[in-house]
């Protein structure tokens, strides 16, 4: 069967402030075969990069990575925010489609040489996946690719990111 992955996006106007059209993934989250056929389509093109461990930022990014990583049976470390890592974190800070944020990773989370797949639920400016990036390759990783369910154009984040392959499910 083929599933058409925007059946399961609910599109809400002006959510979390006006202007702004909120992409909501949970009718995807919450159907098992579109979830799992999403994750399924994302684990083929990490497999063909020859992933070694999967990074995502939260929380979305842990949505659609860590099922990516049980399947290939390769790790996850995940990139978080401000005050939620325990041990020696490294930072990088960066702007959000509506606010300013800073991610975080453990200071081992990556070793050096790992080739790292960098995931995330939605692409908007290209500010998160652009600082997550910067994360791993801070501790030595390699970005061998990127992946998402849902790239916004209309905000140009590819552009954030052009020396990195790419793979999406759905473009708005
Ligand atoms: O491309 P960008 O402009 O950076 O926007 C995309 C990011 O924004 C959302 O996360 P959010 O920070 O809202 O956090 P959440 O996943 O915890 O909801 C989304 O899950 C992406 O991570
Ligand atoms: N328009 C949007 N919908 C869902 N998540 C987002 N994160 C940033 N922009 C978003």
């Amino acid at each position: 069967m083929t599933i058409n992955y925007r059946d399961f996006i609910a599109d809400v106007p002006d959510f979390p402030e006006k202007g702004v059209i909120f992409r909501d993934i949970s009718p995807l989250m919450e159907n098992g075969a579109a979830y799992s056929a999403a994750t399924n389509d994302i684990a083929t093109y990490a497999a063909n990069k020859g992933v070694e461990m999967i990074c995502g930022p939260e929380a979305r990014g842990f949505i659609v990575g860590c099922p990516v990583a049980y399947k290939l049976g390769v790790g996850f470390a995940p990139a978080r925010k401000k005050g939620k890592l325990p041990r020696e974190t490294i930072s990088v800070s960066y702007d959000l489609e509506y606010g300013q944020a800073a991610l975080y990773m453990h200071k081992d989370a990556v070793k050096p040489g790992q080739r790292v797949l960098v995931v995330d639920d939605l692409m908007a400016t290209g500010g998160t996946i652009a600082a997550t990036i910067k994360l791993v390759e801070k501790l030595g990783g390699i970005v061998v690719g990127t992946a998402f369910l849902i790239e916004l154009k209309d905000l140009h984040g590819r552009d954030k990111i052009k020396n990195y392959d790419m793979f999406t499910l759905m473009q708005y």
